[in-house]
Order: structure tokens, then sequence, then C-alpha cells
């Protein structure tokens, strides 16, 4: 079988891990051939490829990024868009299957193409975001919040030396996984997310009560944060290729706030993309090898519009359509057991 493999969407520590995974099961397994697409759904689209080999995937657990490059193309448009014109292109090259590893955006795609084209996919779900229904953890996710925690280790001797607080912003699209688990890590005074929206009052609380104890106050928010009454989560970002809000800035726009309420000296710092830059942690480095692996092995399975995902600690499959559709969501029963740390 000859599988070609592509990453896209946002990038994510441990996209490396999952081509290598890939690429060493096939070989020894099953004699697989592997090629790559160059930046996602483009290289489908414009038939831009390459081989790869076993030699191409050494060291790459531990690399960042993804050698494939990305984008947010959309595979349904364009001159090579539509699965008629895909498979075409599989056919020319010889190619039986796609392994698309990517999130929400890259799987609804891949699911499209099989639905209406026949054409043989098996999904890899990525984000650090977390928000995947049908997976209990995505790579990606553990290195964003080791990376987090670390950003808050640090704010907090900066703001214990000037009796600041300080507010940080993270990742996470419309959920607040990012933001709960390094928050709960680094032992942050209000955690604030998309899920669970905050009167400024109630902010404030926490901090003056954490103040009141001679303490500096940490709080942590998540770019989809809103206060109770919005709408929209905050941003002045624009719109992305697909229409939706680049979200981001809401750290910028709380810190006056509690600083004008409160009489505390407060700074914002905007985590932004150093959340997904750098060395995957050991835990998705794992994550990654195995679903790379279970791919491999869903293909020889003809498990064609399945995603391969972890439960518990085990890997299994599931149809792509129980995993896109549905946001991973912080329950309330999470948040509730965050919130006793707050204040
Ligand atoms: N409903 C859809 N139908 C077809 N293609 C889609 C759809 N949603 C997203 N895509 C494609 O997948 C690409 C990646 O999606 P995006 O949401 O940006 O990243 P991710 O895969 O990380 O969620 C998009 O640019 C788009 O081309
Ligand atoms: O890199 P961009 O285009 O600025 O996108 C930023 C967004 O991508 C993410 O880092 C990851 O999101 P995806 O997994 O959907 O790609 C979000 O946390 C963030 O909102
Ligand atoms: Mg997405």
């Amino acid at each position: 079988m000859k599988i070609g493999i592509l990453t896209s969407g946002g990038d994510c520590p441990g996209l490396n891990a999952v081509i290598r995974g890939m690429v060493l099961k096939g070989v020894i397994s099953y004699d697989t051939e592997f090629v790559g697409f160059r930046n996602g759904w483009r290289g489908v689209v414009e038939e831009d490829l390459m081989p790869i080999v076993r030699h191409d995937v050494r060291g790459l657990a531990k690399q960042g990024g993804t050698i494939l490059g990305s984008s947010r193309t959309n595979p349904f448009e364009g001159e090579g868009g539509g699965p008629e014109k895909i498979q075409a292109m599989l056919d020319r090259n010889g190619i039986d299957a796609i392994v698309a590893i990517g999130g929400e955006g890259t799987l609804t795609a891949a699911r499209r193409l099989y639905d209406e084209g026949g054409i043989k996919v098996i999904g890899v779900p990525k984000t650090i975001d977390n928000d995947l229904a049908a997976t209990d953890y995505s790579f990606g996710f553990d290195t964003a919040v080791q990376i987090a925690t670390e950003a808050i280790d640090r704010l907090r001797t900066t703001a214990d030396s000037h009796g600041r607080c300080m507010v940080l912003e993270v990742m996470g699209r419309h959920v607040g996984w990012i933001a709960l688990h390094s928050g709960m890590a680094g032992g942050a005074h209000a955690i604030l997310i998309p899920e669970q929206p905050q009167t400024i009052e109630q902010i404030t609380e926490w901090v003056e009560s954490v103040r009141d104890r001679g303490r500096a106050p940490l709080v942590v928010v998540a770019e989809g944060f809103k206060f109770e009454g919005m709408e929209e989560a905050h941003s002045h970002k624009g719109l992305d290729a697909f229409n939706r809000p680049r979200l981001g800035g809401i750290a910028e726009l709380l810190a006056p706030m509690i600083e004008e309420r409160t009489g505390i000296e407060s700074r914002a710092t905007v985590l932004g993309h150093i959340q997904r830059g750098g060395e995957p942690t050991a835990f998705d480095r794992v994550l990654a090898t195995r679903l790379g692996m279970a791919a491999v092995d869903a293909a020889y399975n003809d498990a064609w519009g399945s995603m391969v995902t972890l439960r518990g600690t085990s890997i299994a499959t599931v149809s792509i359509a129980d995993a896109v559709g549905t946001l991973n969501q912080v329950p309330q029963a999470r948040y509730d057991e965050a919130k006793i740390l707050f204040g």
C-alpha cells in the first residue's frame, strides 16, 4: 500500500512524531510506501508531494513543527480541489489512501472527502486546545500546558518582587483546557475560561483576597473567555481564512480593569505561539507515536472514514463523524474542583 500523509491547520508539537510512528510501523510491519503532501490540503490540490523513507524520520520524535508544512487551504476549492480531482491525482501517483493529521477543520474536510467521494482517509487528531470530542487527550496539549505552567512559575517570582497582579493569557480557542490545567499546576488565584463567564466584580474579589493575604495575585485567562453578558469572545485581529475571528487580547483589557478597581499595579502577558513551538513533552511524543502507528493499522484494517483516538490508556478507532461537530468543553465538575483554589 502507498499512503499519503498530510499535516493541516495550526501546527502542534508532536506532528513529526506521528509521521515517524507511521513510517516506522508501516515499513517494519507492512512494507508500506509513504509520500508526504506539502502544506496540508494545499499539497493535495496542487499535487505537491515528496517521498518519505525511513531515513527521513530519523530523530523526528522530539522535533517541533512539521517537516511537511501546514496550511489552512480548503480541499474543496481551487482548480485541483474536490473529491473527483483529488481521486484522479491519487490514481496518477499510485497513492491508495490519505492519512490526515489535523484538528476539527482538517478532519471535517477528510470525512467529507470520504463521504462525498469515497476517498480512503484515516484521521489523526491534533490540537493543543484539546477541544476535539471522542479522544481523551490530543498530543500537543500536554506540551502547551507545560509551557504555560513554566510561564506562570516565572511570572509569580517577578510578581512577588513587585507586589503586582499578573494576568496571563493562554490559547485554547473556545475551550479552557490549557488555562485550567496550567492554572492548577501553577497555583493561579483565578482561572477564567470560555465555559464559565464571570463578572469583573467576582474577579476583583478574588484578586483582593489574595492581596489581603499578602500574596501577589496571578490570573490565568483563556483567549476565548467572556465576561458575563458578552456575546462573543474578544477579538481585535480580524478573521482567519474561514471567517472565524482570531481570538486574543482579553488580558490587555482585563489587567487595567483590575488595576483601576483594586489599586494593585497589574500587568498583562500574552503567551501566544510560544505555546505551539519547540519540542513535545515525553507524554506527547509517546501519544503521537502510538497514534501514528495505529493510523497505519487502521488503513490495513480498511477503517476508512475513521480516526484513531486515545480512550483511557488505550488507542482505539472511532468514526470521524463522532469526533467533529462537538466541542470538548471543560465540564462543570472540573471547574468547581479548580475553583476551591481561587482567591
Ligand atoms: N467544513 C469544512 N469543509 C471542508 N474543509 C474544511 C472545513 N473546515 C475546515 N476545513 C479545512 O481544513 C483546514 C484546517 O482547518 P482549521 O480549523 O484551520 O485547522 P484544524 O484542522 O487545526 O482545526 C481549513 O483551512 C479548511 O481548508
Ligand atoms: O496560528 P493562528 O492562525 O494565529 O491561530 C491561533 C489559534 O490556533 C490555535 O493555536 C490552535 O488551533 P487549531 O488546533 O484549531 O489549529 C488556537 O489555540 C488559536 O486560537
Ligand atoms: Mg481547529
